[in-house]
């Protein structure tokens, strides 16, 4: 599409993805306006400086959850399109605070949507859904006799297991407020469509991370240690849940695909975004030393009962980046080589400069948990959407993100 001169409102435009797009769009010679929460200190929203953009997006003041705000936000851009990405993105902190989550994911969405409705706007809504909703994903017979005692009848059925790689289509099993937030946003979308027929599309997508993802998700929080162990800041990895699999993409492929949804995306769908890859939060940290010039001998948990050699030298694609195998769930290495529990404390890394300990905080394992995501991203290709990032890219631009920001390149 030829985005010059096109009106686009953004919500969260100082968010993460938010500043990606706003600068993709910019780039593109639209004009781009970002509704932006009010700050105390009348400074710019970080990630805008970060980009370069924090005078170009034209930003508007305003809180999603006050309707008047978004008719305001409405009135001024007149937008063709809308990419509504403001929300409390955090899991645990929706666990800390529901009722904060619900009123801006929840609340924020509808008056976003009624807004839309009653200012006759033909706008085109793509709204970041996400991966989250899928929830408890069925991989095996023995897990969905599990799921199935501990839910009982009101647990949705699979439709075939492994239920990996996810489709659209796989029913909704929400483990968290913030997903259960995010299902909300997504049915409402899709009812102001048949409703009202808006142009709403939903895009649900996996995790997205890069340079300048939020301190307190897994990928930087990794990063950021690995960066301060190379430097002599810190002597270990402080960690929760290594066996959580994550379909991680770059942040660029996800924004390119909100794009794609605004120009391709069938009014009243549901896309998936996401890389067609599934890796550890361990060998997210194997790639992330391996990355920044360790060489890994031989991983071991803390007593050394189990152990594995030369991890990443099994450094094909079918241990980190895998087309999913159906024997590889709940086990740390996708082949199942070392098992361990929360007891094991932590896990060793013998490396050709010493060992590096790996230690389990136990505060960091959630109430409840996303055992595994992996995207089937077939139907969003069909529109025209690509992924041109690997996982090293993505630890790459962390890395030297980090190494930037503190001044050390
Ligand atoms: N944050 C965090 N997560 C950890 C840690 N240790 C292990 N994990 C595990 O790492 C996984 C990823 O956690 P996050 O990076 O916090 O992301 P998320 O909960 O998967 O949610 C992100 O992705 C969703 C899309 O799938 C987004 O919708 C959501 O807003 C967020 O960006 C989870 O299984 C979590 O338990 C840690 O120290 N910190």
């Amino acid at each position: 599409m030829n985005w010059k001169d096109k009106n686009i409102l953004i919500t969260g435009v100082g968010g993460f993805a938010g500043s990606y797009l706003a600068e993709e769009l910019l780039n593109q010679k639209a004009n781009v306006y970002g509704l932006i929460r009010r700050r105390a200190d009348g400074t710019k929203a970080k990630n805008l400086i970060d980009h370069g953009i924090e005078n170009s997006v034209k930003t508007i003041e305003g809180d999603l959850t006050e309707i008047t705000s978004l008719t305001n936000a409405l009135e001024i851009s007149e937008p063709e399109y809308i990419f509504h990405l403001a929300a409390q993105s955090f899991v645990p902190r929706s666990f800390e605070n529901s009722p904060e989550t619900q009123m801006i994911n929840c609340i924020g969405t509808a008056n976003l949507l009624d807004a839309t409705r009653k200012t006759d706007s033909d706008a085109k809504v793509v709204f970041a859904g996400s991966s989250e909703e899928y929830g408890l994903v069925i991989s095996t017979e023995d897990q969905y006799k599990q799921a199935k005692k501990e839910y009982g009848t009101i647990f949705p059925e699979p439709v075939n297991i492994p239920e990996v790689p996810i489709k659209e289509t796989n029913p909704l099993r929400p483990m968290s407020p913030y997903a259960v937030s995010k299902v909300y946003g997504d049915h409402l979308m899709q009812n102001y469509y048949h409703s009202y027929g808006l142009n709403t599309v939903v895009s649900r997508a996996f995790n997205h991370e890069g340079a300048g993802r939020g301190l307190m998700f897994v990928t930087s929080v990794v990063t950021n240690q690995v960066m301060k162990l190379k430097f002599g800041e810190i002597d270990k990895i402080t960690i929760g849940n290594l066996n959580a699999f994550r379909d991680w993409s770059h942040v660029k492929d996800i924004v390119n695909g909100y794009m794609t949804l605004a120009e391709n995306g069938k009014s009243g769908e549901v896309y998936n975004q996401g890389s067609m890859r599934t890796n550890s939060v361990l060998s997210y940290i194997l790639l992330g030393l391996k990355e920044a010039g360790w060489n890994i001998g031989k991983i071991e948990t803390f007593n050394g009962d189990k152990s594995i050699e030369n991890p990443t030298e099994i450094d094909d694609s079918a241990i980190y980046e895998v087309k999913f195998d159906k024997t590889v769930v709940d086990t740390m290495i996708l082949d199942g080589k070392l098992e361990y529990t929360l007891e094991d404390r932590g896990i060793k890394v013998h490396t050709d400069k010493g060992i590096i300990p790996i230690e389990f905080n136990p505060d960091r394992f959630r109430p409840a948990e996303v055992p595994i995501l992996f995207a089937d991203t077939e139907k969003i290709q069909g529109i025209g959407a690509t992924i041109e990032h690997s996982l090293n890219d993505i630890i790459r631009d962390q890395l030297n993100y980090f190494l930037k920001k503190e001044n050390r390149l």
